[in-house]
């Protein structure tokens, strides 16, 4: 689905404005890195579109018009704190998302297609079969930010929100995780939101860099403006 963003303005409590007066366009299917600086608004961008953070003015729309909980529903959030819930198994947190009611959730009864797929999408991130019984606070960093991205992937999401989804992980984990979630984003032809600390692999995986500074958007364009690399530089300055 696409979104659009009108002159959204966020303030959290008690402090500064995290976003000021931004306005975005992203067409359904798009590839977007968000670039910026520790505290430069990429998590209040995304939490926002999430829903999880009311604007304090200025809208998002959805398909042109304000989410709908069906909509919310088809997005696939990767949260930079990855809200797993430890005592539950992988396979359990994976499956969180799969829309079969509580009452079948609540006792395990996941149809096997979901079962599949999940292990499947785990299978993509570097875990394996043995892997999906063990608690999800039994496992490091890394693995734990690999199962918070196949929950967000599990129910085909038409739109991907993925807050750094490669920042506990090494630089080769890293990328070639960065290549599934964008894979997988361009089978289900979902719009991809993505925060990244990482310029030059922002440069190779995106369609459309949107640079953040101080809440406000100060680039916005493909990686091709780019092309000469004098941008560069400073855009990996800022997002340092
Ligand atoms: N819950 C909150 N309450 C108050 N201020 C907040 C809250 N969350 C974020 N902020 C402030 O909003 C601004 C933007 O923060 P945000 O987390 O969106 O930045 P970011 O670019 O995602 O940073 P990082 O790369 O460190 O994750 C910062 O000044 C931050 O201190």
């Amino acid at each position: 689905m696409d979104i659009g963003i009108a002159n959204l303005c966020v303030r959290h409590a008690g402090g500064a404005d995290a976003l000021t007066d931004m306005t975005l366009f992203i067409p359904a299917g798009q590839v977007c890195a968000v670039l910026g600086a520790s505290g430069a608004g990429k998590s209040t961008l995304l939490r926002a579109v999430a829903g999880l953070v009311t604007p304090s003015a200025g809208r998002i729309l959805f398909d042109g018009a304000p989410a709908s909980r069906t909509q919310r529903r088809r997005i696939g959030l990767i949260p930079q704190d990855f809200a797993l819930s430890g005592r539950a198994s992988v396979a359990r947190n994976v499956m969180a998302v799969a829309d079969i009611g509580i009452a079948r959730s609540f006792a395990g009864l996941y149809p096997s297609p979901v079962r599949a797929r999940a292990a499947h999408l785990l299978a993509g991130l570097g875990l394996e079969e043995n892997q999906l019984a063990r608690r999800a606070d039994s496992l490091s960093g890394g693995q734990q930010q690999r199962v918070a991205i196949a929950r967000a992937l599990l129910h085909r999401p038409a739109l991907i929100l993925a807050d750094e989804p490669i920042a506990s992980l090494d630089p080769a984990t890293g990328e070639a995780t960065l290549a599934l979630i964008r894979d997988e984003s361009r089978s289900l032809g979902a719009t991809l939101l993505c925060s990244l600390h990482q310029p030059d692999l922002a440069h190779r995986f995106a369609d459309r860099i949107i640079q953040l500074d101080g809440g406000r958007v100060v680039f916005d364009g493909p990686p091709t403006a780019l092309g000469d690399n004098r941008l560069l530089p400073r855009i990996r300055a800022v997002a340092r």
